[in-house]
């Protein structure tokens, strides 16, 4: 049982390591994930700021998964030019950059009232 649910647990390690190799998008989030901790730390943001924060940036990660997951199979149905498949890979990356937006929303709403207090004082 516990072999088993390591097993799974490594191939969803192996998928994120996948994402992380092959995906260029999953590189710029990762560059902004960090500034967003780095951010946060530097301008004090407390309990639910940190929340909100961790959310959204969660919800940015769980959509460029998805999303490398449906090029995969999308590409494994056919490497042809076919309308439905590019539709289909058109609506998953929508779906990445609705996510960016809203966590770039979320972003400026947490730190640019404080990076304005800084600068105030
Ligand atoms: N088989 C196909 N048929 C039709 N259009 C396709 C096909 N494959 C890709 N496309 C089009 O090319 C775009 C880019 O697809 P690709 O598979 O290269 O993903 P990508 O460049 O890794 O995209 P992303 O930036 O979302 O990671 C798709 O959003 C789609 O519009």
């Amino acid at each position: 049982m516990l072999r088993l649910k390591w097993r799974s647990f490594r191939c969803a390690l192996e998928g994120l390591v996948f994402m992380m190799k092959t995906q260029i998008h999953a590189r710029w989030h990762a560059m902004a994930s960090v500034m967003v901790v780095v951010l946060g730390i530097w301008l004090q943001v407390e309990g639910l700021e940190w929340m909100m924060l961790m959310l959204a940036m969660g919800m940015v990660w769980v959509a460029e998964a998805i999303n490398t997951a449906l090029e995969q199979a999308c590409d494994a149905v056919t490497l042809e030019r076919d309308e439905r498949i590019g539709r289909a890979k058109d609506v998953a990356a929508g779906a990445v950059l609705l996510a960016a937006v809203f966590a770039l929303a979320v972003g400026m709403i947490v730190f640019v009232p404080r990076v304005w207090e800084r600068l105030a004082h």
